[in-house]
């Protein structure tokens, strides 16, 4: 008889339609509405990619390609899969009382997003806990990080490799990779937050492995508030390195997301792109992992360590 394990997958979440995006911004903006002026932009935007974001499909992708992954791998525990999202239903605690009420009584917790940031991760985990404590009988154990995790890692390699040999000995010579991922307030530097240096870790290991001359790390999607936000931003480096160092051709890898969506889709290959384009210079962007295989197995390999580390 196989054990039984929750497996709860938590993602950011995306609107489905038009109609989910003022009360999704609402949410993000911890229940303040945003402005007209806010909410048109945001719109346009989501508009610029296509109508809505493809993000909501290849989250249920992924966490279905993980748990058959992870049945199939094993044969000691039998995973039942639940998703939770951090700003749309089905919200984190929705999937918690729903794996309570399906009388799971422990339950590995994995965040789609590879870097540790109070931000981030451990708010996902801490709402996943908390509405766990309420319930009672209920014991989930969280993978913190996996920013290097071999086959993530690999799954980059592979990326920046392939694009590598599409060039030629020249245009690599003069390239370079700008590995980022979604900036945060600068007060996160205060409270210690790892988020930075695990960027900086996933950069290094990717870029070593696939011999990777030139690299720079920045930040992007910054929110629009008074505070100041992690930099530099990606197309300010950009402009910053085309000057300095002359590159033609910039690759950009956004390894703190692992889906196309309105971050990358937009941010990446509309505005980054506005600046090759105005330097006259070329732009690459890998493609996002999403429901890769050898991604998908990344996540499988953690999630089992994880259980192996916690004795479940
Ligand atoms: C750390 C982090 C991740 C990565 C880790 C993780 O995945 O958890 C992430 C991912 C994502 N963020 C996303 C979307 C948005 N994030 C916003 C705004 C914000 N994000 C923040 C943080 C993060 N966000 C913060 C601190 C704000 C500012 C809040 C404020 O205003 O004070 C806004 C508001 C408008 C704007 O500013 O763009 C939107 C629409 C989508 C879905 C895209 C789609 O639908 O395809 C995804 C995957
Ligand atoms: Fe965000």
């Amino acid at each position: 008889m196989r054990r039984r394990l929750g497996l709860l997958v938590m993602a950011y979440g995306t609107p489905y339609n038009e109609k989910d995006i003022e009360p999704y911004f609402t949410h993000i903006r911890h229940g303040r509405r945003p402005t007209d002026e806010e909410l048109q932009d945001l719109k346009e935007r989501y508009k610029a990619i296509g109508g809505i974001s493809p993000l909501a499909k290849i989250t249920n992708n992924q966490a279905e390609k993980l748990v058959a992954h992870l049945n199939s791998k094993q044969e000691e525990y039998e995973f039942q899969l639940f998703i939770g999202l951090k700003h749309i239903h089905p919200f984190i605690e929705d999937a918690v009382q729903k794996m309570y009420k399906e009388g799971i009584k422990e339950a590995v917790s994995i965040v789609l997003a590879p870097h540790y940031s109070t931000f981030s991760i451990k708010s996902y985990n801490e709402r996943a806990k908390k509405e766990a404590e309420k319930l009672g009988n209920l014991q989930i154990s969280s993978v913190e990080k996996w920013y290097d995790e071999p086959k993530f890692i690999n799954y980059w390699i592979d990326q920046l490799k392939h694009i590598f040999q599409t060039m030629e000995e020249d245009e690599r010579k003069r390239s370079v990779v700008i590995f980022s991922a979604h900036s945060l307030p600068e007060r996160i530097l205060q409270a210690k937050d790892p988020y930075p240096e695990q960027l900086e870790e996933t950069a290094k290991l990717i870029a070593e492995g696939a011999g990777v001359e030139n690299y720079a790390i920045g930040w992007q999607s910054a929110g629009n508030t008074p505070e100041p936000w992690l930099g530099p931003d990606v197309q300010d480096l950009t402009r910053d390195l085309f000057e300095k160092h002359g590159y033609t051709s910039f690759i950009y890898c956004p390894v703190g997301f692992v889906a196309d969506h309105l971050e990358v889709l937009y941010d990446n290959d509309i505005e980054c792109r506005q600046v090759t384009d105005e330097l006259g210079v070329r732009y690459y962007r890998p493609k996002m992992p999403n429901d890769d295989q050898l991604f998908i197995e990344a996540l499988a390999d953690v999630v089992l360590k994880t259980v192996k580390k916690k004795r479940l």
